[in-house]
């Protein structure tokens, strides 16, 4: 977590070079985890890519983001994120690594023209709504119009309604969060930071998304990601909302 004094200058970047397989991811999970995964190798596409999470504050951004890294769920007080907080995770996509560092930002409006200025980094987007807050999802449509502002144009953007395992409190239906997904173009599916539900298969989705973009086999037909999400995506049991 980057503190109230944050300053981009303080920012470094490092980028680990050389012949493949002499062990540069395994360097970076050694540094960024602690430990050493063996296994058999597989190489790495492209140089990684920058994955950020947006929506209001208390949606359960930060929560996302652990239960994926950590596979734990952060329960208790709630503690806003101050500016921007960053990870990485390497996922296995059709036999190689993809390297995501996924960009924590805080949903607070005070820290807004601080994550402006990560908008232009990142490669996809998850934007994220708590399907017990009807204002969280009203304020989809601002994001929205803040992202095609300040983001690249070919952002990856993916809609996700947080918190499905609540089963009383539901304030936003499913079909709303669908219905507004496809206004946009965008694919949608309901998640739960709590239980896990959608977490790997949202960031899954974006990895294989933005490596059929990198590397695009002309002899493979082109990675579908609506298509990946309608028949992967596990529903809610909960859905009763008149
Ligand atoms: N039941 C349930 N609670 C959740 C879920 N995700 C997050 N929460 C709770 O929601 C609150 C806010 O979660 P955070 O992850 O800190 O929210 P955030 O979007 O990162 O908030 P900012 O950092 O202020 O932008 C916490 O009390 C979490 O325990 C979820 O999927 N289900």
């Amino acid at each position: 977590m980057v503190g109230d004094g944050y300053n981009e200058a303080l920012l470094h970047k490092t980028i680990l070079v050389g012949d493949s397989g002499v062990g540069k991811t395994s360097l970076l999970v050694q540094f960024d985890q602690g430990k050493f995964i063996p296994g058999s190798f597989s190489a790495t596409v492209g140089i990684g890519f920058t994955v950020m999470l947006l929506g209001d504050s208390g949606v359960g951004k930060t929560c996302f983001l652990l239960q994926f890294k950590d596979g734990a769920f952060l329960s208790g007080t709630f503690i806003a994120t101050v500016g921007i907080d960053f990870r990485n995770k390497v996922v296995a996509v059709d036999g190689v690594k993809v390297k995501l560092q996924i960009w924590d930002t805080a949903g607070q409006e005070r820290f807004r023209s601080v994550t402006h200025a990560y908008y232009r980094d990142a490669q996809a987007l998850l934007l994220l709504y708590d399907i017990t807050s009807k204002m969280s999802f009203d304020n989809i449509r601002a994001w929205l119009t803040e992202i095609h502002e300040y983001a690249q144009k070919d952002v990856v953007i993916m809609l996700l309604g947080n918190k499905a395992d609540v089963s009383s409190g539901r304030a936003v239906r499913t079909e709303d969060g669908a219905s507004l997904a496809r206004e946009y173009g965008v694919p949608f599916m309901e998640t739960s930071a709590k239980t896990g539900m959608n977490v790997e298969l949202a960031f899954l989705a974006i990895a294989k998304e933005l490596k059929q973009r990198a590397v695009q086999p002309l002899d493979e037909p082109r990675f579908q990601i609506h298509e990946y999400i309608e028949s992967q995506k596990k529903k809610s049991s909960c859905c009763a909302f008149s």
